[in-house]
């Protein structure tokens, strides 16, 4: 079709979540005023659906776009439609979204909370980058404070308690810092100075179901974490039930977040249900997405006070 070939590359690079409208199976309407006038003619409008998972930011290369024209005088509402293939890549979103929130955030840092394995540290380090952030881990922060020796020996040597206090310390002194991404530790959640701590920047919780948590620690050992380290049984097993154990005892303490990335929710609303299959990237890209919502939040609640 003519004006399918018309809607270019660079206009659908970009998809804002409040230009998608009505939802087909898989696919999400997306309105976009400069696909419609890309309509050769006036007496038509142009509705373009996006594959779903793309809004995501999940699919690497190529998505499928359906683009239906509606004449105004026609009887039937649809009268042509054409589907063609179009990049949205990843890096391109992330780059776009982090542009949008770089304004809200005015410079304040993200500390990254969640369950061991959750990402903190992989997806901090792409947020870190996408805004121009330093990354920081607390756990090698203590580390170097403890003299450059492993969480683990840390461990050993002294105890969780000393670990701990030094925890709280490094999450104070980062604290009077901007323009810093935080991934910290699994546990600093469970003290509520490290609450006043954090919440001097933007708290944001990687919410991860403990099956996938469990899958990805088993894959790189329990070696280098302490708290899962001591039980028997096999790797994907005891991590699986150590985390249990350790999210009844936290659980309410990660929804102190501003933010929570939910990887369940996001597997959902991709269509096939695994968290396994989402990149770091489009999880990243969900967190600018919520951080911008938060942010919006507390602006409105600042004008309606
Ligand atoms: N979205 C993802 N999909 C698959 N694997 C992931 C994903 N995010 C992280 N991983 C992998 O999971 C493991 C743990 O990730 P990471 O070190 O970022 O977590 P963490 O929250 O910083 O962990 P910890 O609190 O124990 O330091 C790593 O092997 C990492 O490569
Ligand atoms: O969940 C936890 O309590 C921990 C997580 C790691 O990041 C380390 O901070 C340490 O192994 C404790």
């Amino acid at each position: 079709m003519e004006t399918a070939g018309a809607l270019s590359m660079q206009s659908i690079a970009w998809i804002a979540k409040e230009n998608v409208g009505a939802s087909q199976r898989n696919f999400a309407r997306f309105r976009q005023s400069s696909v419609a006038t890309k309509c050769s003619d006036q007496n038509a409008f142009a509705n373009l659906w996006i594959k779903r998972s793309s809004l995501l930011g999940r699919s690497k290369d190529v998505t499928t776009v359906k683009l239906s024209f509606c004449y105004k005088n026609a009887a039937a509402s649809t009268v042509e439609s054409e589907s063609c293939y179009a990049f949205v890549d990843e890096a391109s979103i992330l780059k776009k979204k982090s542009q949008d929130v770089i304004p809200y955030l005015n410079g304040q840092c993200l500390y990254l909370v969640g369950m061991m394995g959750s990402g903190k540290t992989t997806v901090g380090k792409i947020l870190a980058e996408a805004l121009d952030y330093s990354f920081f881990d607390s756990d090698k922060l203590v580390e170097h404070a403890v003299g450059g020796t492993s969480v683990a020996q840390i461990f050993r040597d002294h105890s969780e308690s000393f670990f701990r206090d030094n925890e709280s310390k490094v999450l104070k002194e980062l604290s009077f810092m901007r323009r810093l991404v935080v991934a910290t530790g699994g546990g600093a959640v469970i003290r509520p100075v490290n609450w006043i701590s954090m919440k001097q920047g933007i708290t944001i919780w990687l919410d991860v179901p403990l099956d996938a948590l469990a899958k990805r620690i088993a894959a790189v050992g329990t070696d280098s974490r302490p708290l899962l380290h001591d039980d028997s049984g096999d790797p994907y097993t005891k991590a699986f039930m150590r985390l249990t154990d350790l999210f009844e005892e936290r659980g309410e303490a990660y929804t102190q977040a501003d933010v929570r990335v939910c990887l369940q929710s996001m597997a959902a609303t991709e269509g096939h249900g695994d968290p396994s299959a989402l990149t770091p990237t489009a999880i990243a890209i969900e967190a600018l997405d919520l951080i911008k919502d938060f942010l919006d939040g507390k602006e409105c609640g600042k004008r309606i006070a």
